[in-house]
Protein backbone atom coordinates (compact mmCIF):
# COMPACT_ATOMS: atom_id res chain seq x y z
CA UNK A 1 0.00 0.00 0.00
CA UNK A 2 1.28 3.60 -0.71
CA UNK A 3 2.01 4.99 2.29
CA UNK A 4 -0.20 8.18 3.18
CA UNK A 5 0.66 10.96 4.99
CA UNK A 6 -0.83 14.67 5.93
CA UNK A 7 0.15 18.16 6.55
CA UNK A 8 -1.74 20.28 9.05
CA UNK A 9 -0.76 24.19 7.78
CA UNK A 10 -1.55 26.91 5.92
CA UNK A 11 -2.13 27.89 2.39
CA UNK A 12 0.22 30.32 0.76
CA UNK A 13 -1.64 32.09 -2.21
CA UNK A 14 1.73 31.75 -4.03
CA UNK A 15 2.11 28.25 -4.27
CA UNK A 16 5.81 28.24 -2.92
CA UNK A 17 5.04 27.49 1.05
CA UNK A 18 2.33 26.04 3.22
CA UNK A 19 -0.13 23.36 1.86
CA UNK A 20 1.23 24.17 -1.66
CA UNK A 21 4.62 23.40 -1.17
CA UNK A 22 3.69 20.22 1.33
CA UNK A 23 1.28 18.47 -1.64
CA UNK A 24 4.04 19.43 -4.19
CA UNK A 25 6.73 17.44 -2.31
CA UNK A 26 4.43 14.53 -1.23
CA UNK A 27 3.52 14.31 -5.08
CA UNK A 28 7.11 14.33 -5.74
CA UNK A 29 8.43 11.66 -3.72
CA UNK A 30 5.29 9.73 -4.62
CA UNK A 31 3.51 9.46 -1.01
CA UNK A 32 -0.08 10.26 -1.25
CA UNK A 33 -0.13 13.43 0.78
CA UNK A 34 -3.97 14.57 2.56
CA UNK A 35 -4.29 17.96 3.95
CA UNK A 36 -5.95 20.26 6.67
CA UNK A 37 -5.64 23.87 6.44
CA UNK A 38 -5.88 26.09 9.49
CA UNK A 39 -5.24 29.59 7.67
CA UNK A 40 -5.63 31.11 4.29
CA UNK A 41 -2.77 33.60 3.65
CA UNK A 42 -2.99 35.85 0.57
CA UNK A 43 1.05 35.96 -0.20
CA UNK A 44 3.40 35.95 -3.29
CA UNK A 45 7.50 35.99 -3.40
CA UNK A 46 6.50 39.73 -1.94
CA UNK A 47 5.30 39.04 1.02
CA UNK A 48 1.95 38.02 3.31
CA UNK A 49 -1.13 40.32 2.12
CA UNK A 50 -3.64 38.92 4.66
CA UNK A 51 -4.27 36.06 6.83
CA UNK A 52 -7.89 33.91 7.94
CA UNK A 53 -7.97 31.39 10.27
CA UNK A 54 -9.80 28.49 10.11
CA UNK A 55 -12.08 27.64 13.01
CA UNK A 56 -10.63 25.44 15.32
CA UNK A 57 -13.67 23.22 14.90
CA UNK A 58 -13.65 22.82 10.99
CA UNK A 59 -9.73 22.30 11.78
CA UNK A 60 -10.88 19.06 13.98
CA UNK A 61 -13.30 17.98 11.81
CA UNK A 62 -10.77 17.81 8.65
CA UNK A 63 -8.36 15.86 11.34
CA UNK A 64 -11.04 13.67 12.37
CA UNK A 65 -12.07 12.98 8.39
CA UNK A 66 -8.76 12.30 7.25
CA UNK A 67 -7.62 9.82 10.25
CA UNK A 68 -11.25 8.17 10.36
CA UNK A 69 -10.43 6.63 6.74
CA UNK A 70 -7.02 7.07 5.43
CA UNK A 71 -3.98 4.95 7.26
CA UNK A 72 -1.71 8.39 7.81
CA UNK A 73 1.84 6.70 8.75
CA UNK A 74 3.29 10.35 8.96
CA UNK A 75 2.22 13.78 9.84
CA UNK A 76 3.57 17.30 9.69
CA UNK A 77 2.22 20.34 10.98
CA UNK A 78 3.27 23.97 9.58
CA UNK A 79 1.84 27.34 10.12
CA UNK A 80 -1.01 26.94 12.74
CA UNK A 81 -1.66 30.83 13.71
CA UNK A 82 -2.15 30.82 17.11
CA UNK A 83 -2.47 28.85 20.71
CA UNK A 84 -6.32 28.09 20.37
CA UNK A 85 -5.56 26.22 16.88
CA UNK A 86 -2.09 24.90 18.35
CA UNK A 87 -4.20 23.27 20.88
CA UNK A 88 -6.95 22.12 18.44
CA UNK A 89 -4.38 20.05 16.42
CA UNK A 90 -2.43 18.89 19.94
CA UNK A 91 -5.73 17.36 21.11
CA UNK A 92 -6.22 15.64 17.55
CA UNK A 93 -2.74 14.72 17.20
CA UNK A 94 -2.70 12.99 20.81
CA UNK A 95 -6.14 10.80 19.79
CA UNK A 96 -4.29 9.39 16.46
CA UNK A 97 -0.84 9.28 17.56
CA UNK A 98 0.30 8.78 14.48
CA UNK A 99 3.55 7.27 14.03
CA UNK A 100 5.93 10.27 12.62
CA UNK A 101 4.50 13.60 13.44
CA UNK A 102 6.89 16.39 12.27
CA UNK A 103 6.10 19.60 13.56
CA UNK A 104 7.88 22.30 11.44
CA UNK A 105 7.68 25.53 14.10
CA UNK A 106 6.87 28.07 11.94
CA UNK A 107 6.55 31.60 13.21
CA UNK A 108 8.06 34.34 10.68
CA UNK A 109 7.50 34.37 6.62
CA UNK A 110 10.80 35.01 5.01
CA UNK A 111 9.02 38.64 3.93
CA UNK A 112 9.29 39.04 7.98
CA UNK A 113 4.86 38.82 8.33
CA UNK A 114 4.33 37.03 11.86
CA UNK A 115 2.61 33.33 10.82
CA UNK A 116 2.09 32.88 14.88
CA UNK A 117 0.92 34.65 17.42
CA UNK A 118 4.12 35.24 19.99
CA UNK A 119 1.62 34.31 23.05
CA UNK A 120 1.32 30.94 21.63
CA UNK A 121 5.05 30.06 21.90
CA UNK A 122 4.01 28.78 25.19
CA UNK A 123 1.30 26.31 23.78
CA UNK A 124 3.61 25.23 21.04
CA UNK A 125 6.08 24.25 23.68
CA UNK A 126 3.70 22.85 26.35
CA UNK A 127 1.08 20.99 24.30
CA UNK A 128 2.49 20.65 20.51
CA UNK A 129 5.81 19.50 20.99
CA UNK A 130 4.96 16.68 23.66
CA UNK A 131 3.09 15.41 20.25
CA UNK A 132 5.64 15.47 17.97
CA UNK A 133 8.09 12.93 17.08
CA UNK A 134 10.27 15.24 15.43
CA UNK A 135 10.54 19.30 15.71
CA UNK A 136 12.19 21.35 13.08
CA UNK A 137 12.60 24.63 14.16
CA UNK A 138 15.29 26.76 11.96
CA UNK A 139 18.27 29.46 13.80
CA UNK A 140 15.41 31.82 15.13
CA UNK A 141 12.57 29.45 15.78
CA UNK A 142 15.15 27.57 17.85
CA UNK A 143 16.13 30.54 19.85
CA UNK A 144 12.26 31.39 20.59
CA UNK A 145 12.16 28.01 21.26
CA UNK A 146 15.27 27.07 23.38
CA UNK A 147 14.92 30.39 24.78
CA UNK A 148 18.47 31.85 24.45
CA UNK A 149 20.47 33.26 21.56
CA UNK A 150 22.71 31.16 19.23
CA UNK A 151 25.92 31.96 17.71
CA UNK A 152 28.04 29.73 17.88
CA UNK A 153 27.89 25.52 17.22
CA UNK A 154 27.93 24.67 20.77
CA UNK A 155 24.92 26.82 21.11
CA UNK A 156 23.55 25.28 18.52
CA UNK A 157 23.97 22.30 20.25
CA UNK A 158 23.00 23.08 23.44
CA UNK A 159 19.25 24.99 22.69
CA UNK A 160 18.93 21.25 20.90
CA UNK A 161 19.17 19.72 24.31
CA UNK A 162 16.56 22.29 25.69
CA UNK A 163 14.12 21.90 23.30
CA UNK A 164 14.27 18.24 23.61
CA UNK A 165 14.37 18.83 27.51
CA UNK A 166 10.35 19.92 26.45
CA UNK A 167 9.49 16.43 25.60
CA UNK A 168 10.30 15.64 21.82
CA UNK A 169 12.42 12.61 21.00
CA UNK A 170 14.48 13.87 17.69
CA UNK A 171 14.99 18.22 17.30
CA UNK A 172 16.60 19.47 14.09
CA UNK A 173 18.07 22.69 14.00
CA UNK A 174 18.48 23.83 10.30
CA UNK A 175 20.73 25.98 9.33
CA UNK A 176 19.39 28.38 6.38
CA UNK A 177 19.55 31.33 8.05
CA UNK A 178 23.96 30.72 9.07
CA UNK A 179 26.41 32.74 7.52
CA UNK A 180 28.33 29.58 7.11
CA UNK A 181 29.35 28.43 3.83
CA UNK A 182 27.74 24.75 3.55
CA UNK A 183 24.10 24.69 4.34
CA UNK A 184 24.86 22.66 7.69
CA UNK A 185 21.16 20.73 9.93
CA UNK A 186 22.11 19.56 12.89
CA UNK A 187 20.21 16.81 14.47
CA UNK A 188 19.89 15.37 18.05
CA UNK A 189 18.48 12.41 19.39
CA UNK A 190 18.59 11.17 23.19
CA UNK A 191 21.59 8.40 21.84
CA UNK A 192 23.19 10.21 18.77
CA UNK A 193 23.86 13.50 17.45
CA UNK A 194 25.28 14.25 13.75
CA UNK A 195 25.32 17.28 11.13
CA UNK A 196 23.92 16.96 7.65
CA UNK A 197 26.15 18.92 5.52
CA UNK A 198 25.58 20.34 1.35
CA UNK A 199 26.73 22.96 -0.14
CA UNK A 200 25.29 26.52 0.20
CA UNK A 201 23.54 28.03 -3.11
CA UNK A 202 23.57 31.67 -3.75
CA UNK A 203 20.11 32.44 -4.32
CA UNK A 204 16.86 34.83 -2.92
CA UNK A 205 14.68 32.10 -4.08
CA UNK A 206 14.72 30.57 -1.15
CA UNK A 207 10.47 31.03 -0.34
CA UNK A 208 9.34 27.76 0.99
CA UNK A 209 12.71 26.02 2.16
CA UNK A 210 11.56 24.86 5.55
CA UNK A 211 7.85 23.34 4.75
CA UNK A 212 9.52 21.71 1.36
CA UNK A 213 12.07 20.17 3.94
CA UNK A 214 10.07 19.13 6.67
CA UNK A 215 7.57 17.90 4.09
CA UNK A 216 10.08 15.54 1.89
CA UNK A 217 11.40 14.09 5.69
CA UNK A 218 7.56 13.60 6.69
CA UNK A 219 7.68 11.31 3.09
CA UNK A 220 10.94 9.76 3.62
CA UNK A 221 9.67 8.64 7.28
CA UNK A 222 6.41 7.30 5.63
CA UNK A 223 8.66 4.74 3.64
CA UNK A 224 9.84 3.47 7.15
CA UNK A 225 13.46 4.96 5.85
CA UNK A 226 16.16 5.56 9.52
CA UNK A 227 16.31 8.85 10.62
CA UNK A 228 19.39 9.57 9.05
CA UNK A 229 18.24 7.96 5.73
CA UNK A 230 14.96 10.02 5.55
CA UNK A 231 17.17 13.25 6.30
CA UNK A 232 19.80 12.88 3.75
CA UNK A 233 17.31 11.92 1.73
CA UNK A 234 15.47 15.29 2.18
CA UNK A 235 18.41 17.00 2.39
CA UNK A 236 19.12 15.95 -1.05
CA UNK A 237 15.25 17.18 -1.76
CA UNK A 238 15.48 20.87 -0.63
CA UNK A 239 19.26 21.07 -2.00
CA UNK A 240 17.49 19.90 -5.50
CA UNK A 241 14.97 22.40 -5.61
CA UNK A 242 16.76 25.25 -4.70
CA UNK A 243 19.65 24.42 -7.14
CA UNK A 244 16.76 24.25 -10.30
CA UNK A 245 15.10 27.19 -8.59
CA UNK A 246 12.84 28.39 -11.42
CA UNK A 247 13.40 33.13 -11.17
CA UNK A 248 9.61 33.58 -10.78
CA UNK A 249 8.28 36.79 -8.86
CA UNK A 250 9.70 39.27 -8.17
CA UNK A 251 11.00 38.78 -4.25
CA UNK A 252 12.30 35.63 -2.78
CA UNK A 253 11.05 33.39 -5.23
CA UNK A 254 9.79 29.65 -4.92
CA UNK A 255 12.23 26.42 -4.61
CA UNK A 256 11.51 23.83 -7.29
CA UNK A 257 9.88 20.70 -6.37
CA UNK A 258 10.54 18.72 -9.43
CA UNK A 259 14.34 20.06 -9.14
CA UNK A 260 15.10 16.34 -8.43
CA UNK A 261 13.63 15.10 -11.86
CA UNK A 262 16.15 17.59 -13.85
CA UNK A 263 19.10 17.09 -11.10
CA UNK A 264 19.14 13.30 -12.51
CA UNK A 265 22.91 11.87 -13.06
CA UNK A 266 24.05 15.34 -10.78
CA UNK A 267 26.47 14.73 -8.40
CA UNK A 268 25.85 16.29 -4.94
CA UNK A 269 27.60 15.77 -1.89
CA UNK A 270 25.85 15.18 1.22
CA UNK A 271 28.39 14.71 4.10
CA UNK A 272 26.74 13.35 7.77
CA UNK A 273 29.27 14.36 10.53
CA UNK A 274 28.69 12.13 13.51
CA UNK A 275 29.60 14.20 17.05
CA UNK A 276 31.19 12.55 19.74
CA UNK A 277 29.17 13.84 22.14
CA UNK A 278 25.41 14.59 22.48
CA UNK A 279 26.41 17.17 24.93
N1 LIG B 1 20.85 28.72 0.20
C1 LIG B 1 20.72 27.44 0.57
N2 LIG B 1 21.47 26.48 -0.02
C2 LIG B 1 21.35 25.18 0.33
N3 LIG B 1 20.51 24.74 1.29
C3 LIG B 1 19.74 25.64 1.93
C4 LIG B 1 19.80 27.03 1.61
N4 LIG B 1 18.90 27.69 2.40
C5 LIG B 1 18.31 26.76 3.16
N5 LIG B 1 18.82 25.52 2.90
C6 LIG B 1 18.40 24.26 3.51
O1 LIG B 1 16.97 24.21 3.41
C7 LIG B 1 16.40 23.57 4.56
C8 LIG B 1 15.44 24.54 5.23
O2 LIG B 1 16.18 25.41 6.06
P1 LIG B 1 15.84 26.89 6.47
O3 LIG B 1 15.91 27.76 5.26
O4 LIG B 1 16.74 27.23 7.61
O5 LIG B 1 14.33 26.77 6.94
P2 LIG B 1 13.16 27.86 7.03
O6 LIG B 1 12.56 28.01 5.66
O7 LIG B 1 12.24 27.22 8.03
O8 LIG B 1 13.76 29.14 7.51
C9 LIG B 1 17.61 23.16 5.43
O9 LIG B 1 17.99 21.84 5.10
C10 LIG B 1 18.68 24.16 5.01
O10 LIG B 1 19.98 23.72 5.32
C1 LIG C 1 1.19 29.46 4.63
C2 LIG C 1 2.62 29.52 4.97
N1 LIG C 1 3.17 28.57 5.75
C3 LIG C 1 4.48 28.63 6.07
C4 LIG C 1 5.28 29.65 5.58
C5 LIG C 1 6.72 29.73 5.95
O1 LIG C 1 7.39 28.84 5.18
P1 LIG C 1 8.96 28.55 5.22
O2 LIG C 1 9.18 27.26 4.57
O3 LIG C 1 9.47 28.74 6.60
O4 LIG C 1 9.48 29.62 4.21
P2 LIG C 1 9.74 31.14 4.29
O5 LIG C 1 8.51 31.91 4.61
O6 LIG C 1 10.83 31.27 5.34
O7 LIG C 1 10.20 31.42 2.93
C6 LIG C 1 4.69 30.61 4.75
N2 LIG C 1 5.42 31.61 4.24
N3 LIG C 1 3.36 30.54 4.46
Amino acid sequence: MKPQVLTIAGSDSGGGAGIQADLKTFQELGVFGTSVLTAITAQNTLGVHGIEAISTEMITRQIDAVADDFSITACKTGMLVDAERIEAVAKALERYRFEHVVVDPVMVAKGGASLLQVSAVEALRTKLLPQATIVTPNIPEAEVLAGMEIRTEADRMKAAQVIRAIGVDIVIIKGGHSNDVEAVDLIVTESEAFRVKAPRIQTKDTHGTGCTFSAALTAELAYGKTLRQAVVDAKRFIHQAIAHGLSIGQGHGPTNHWGHRLAKGEQITIDVMYETSTR
